[in-house]
């Protein structure tokens, strides 16, 4: 099916009003079309489109300049397209955008590789963008979003695993450019003693594995959540430091100053419900069947079994806190971080750190419960 679309253009700034155009032979197709820009807007353009003419003009067997130019005008014009539609049912209409937090910076105006440079997107170390399309395995489409709700145009970066891998080359450039220079040498000698010479292909286990291994751990977007801003949204405060520094004394005392402001996160387990303990309150008392089935779930920012039986603290339980407009606080294994990092709770993290050797001996050895300590067993802890 042929048909005629009519496009308004506004923005200037990108080349093609935000879309690009590439060529299998003769025909013409439309490219990439950047979410938020004209040509996306206008709904009617859709990537892999035919186009047979623009503005009645026919565009086969026209040089991509020569497009570029039909394509271009003054802001507000509308240009007339004659396309033959893409046939495509997987386009997914509900793909919800990500967000990612940069940790490199990028210059499209510094990257030979970037299919089309005007529609690359700069950015800073630090920036959070957020992807709309992921359809390119090499090329994502994103916009720089900031802390007023204002944001960038749209523009391409790199896909993750492509900057991993350019980073990943960067950094054991030092590494691939000694086992070159070695077998250069190895190269010159073997020439001196032969002048017949063998062409040899060289498989370089050794150098891949330890540049697959640099990738994998170059950090280049981290994923981040999109938190809506609300007045009422209380930061948990989450401590960590060494066993016996403190933190428990630090969090009963900051619990009692105000119990209006501050709550104990109430942690789940196994355990029988002792005389006296209420559910919900004490504990969150729960069979080992239900804290499995949450395990699974990953519900538990961190858990542990002690005597047989299982302790966790829950993602739950601290949102029920800041629910009832109150501050959670609750210390956590160091290794838990990560996992309350992307919990979407937003945490303070305070870090308790021990005083001098001489201040711990003096502060946490006297006390009925600990007459015995010896000043070695307070070294852990610093
Ligand atoms: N500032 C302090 N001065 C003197 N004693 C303290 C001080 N802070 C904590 N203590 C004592 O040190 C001991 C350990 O404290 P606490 O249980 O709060 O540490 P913790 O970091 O929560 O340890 P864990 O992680 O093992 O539970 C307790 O007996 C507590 O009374």
């Amino acid at each position: 099916m042929m048909c005629i679309v009519s496009v308004s253009f506004h923005h200037y700034t990108l080349c093609m009003q935000g879309c690009t155009i590439y060529k299998q032979g003769e025909a013409v197709f439309v490219g990439k079309l950047l979410k938020g820009c004209d040509a996306e807007l206008s709904e009617v353009l859709r990537e892999g489109d035919e186009v047979l003419e623009v503005n009645g003009v026919p565009v086969m067997g026209r040089s991509t300049d020569e497009i570029v130019r039909l394509m271009s005008g003054e802001a507000g014009v509308t240009l007339a397209f004659t396309i033959i539609p893409i046939h495509d049912d997987n386009i997914d209409l509900n793909f919800e955008p990500k967000y990612v937090r940069a940790h490199f910076n990028y210059s499209p105006k510094t990257d030979d590789e970037i299919p089309c440079q005007p529609l690359g997107l700069r950015f800073e170390k630090g920036d959070i963008l957020e992807i709309s399309n992921q359809d390119d395995p090499d090329w994502w489409q994103a916009r720089k979003v900031f802390d007023d709700g204002a944001e960038s145009l749209p523009g391409l970066i790199p896909a993750r695993h492509r900057q991993q891998q350019r980073e990943a080359l960067t950094r054991s450039y030092p590494l691939a450019k000694a086992m070159e220079d070695q077998h250069r040498k190895k190269k010159g000698l073997m020439s001196r003693l032969s002048r017949k010479k063998k062409k040899t292909v060289f498989y370089n286990q050794g150098s891949n594995q330890s540049m697959l291994a640099v990738g994998d751990e170059v950090v280049t977007y981290e994923d981040v959540v999109r938190m809506e801003s609300s007045a009422h949204w209380r930061r948990p405060i989450v401590l960590i430091g060494a066993s016996g520094v403190g933190k428990g004394t630090l969090i009963r005392k900051l619990i009692n100053s105000d119990h209006t402001r501050f709550a104990a996160v109430v942690q789940h387990t196994t355990r029988l419900v002792h005389p006296g303990e209420v559910n919900g309150h004490t504990y969150h008392f729960v069979t080992r069947e239900e804290f499995e089935l949450d395990i699974l779930q990953e519900r538990f920012l961190e858990h542990e079994e002690v005597k047989g039986q299982l302790y966790g603290t829950s993602v739950s339980a601290i949102k029920k806190i800041v629910e009832s407009g109150r501050v959670p606080v609750l210390d956590l294994q160091p290794q838990s971080l990560k996992r309350v990092r992307y919990s979407g709770l937003m945490p303070y993290v305070v870090l308790v750190a021990s005083p001098r050797l001489e201040r711990l001996v003096v502060t946490r050895r006297v006390g009925p419960e600990r007459p015995t300590r010896r000043r070695t067993s307070f070294q852990f802890i610093i």
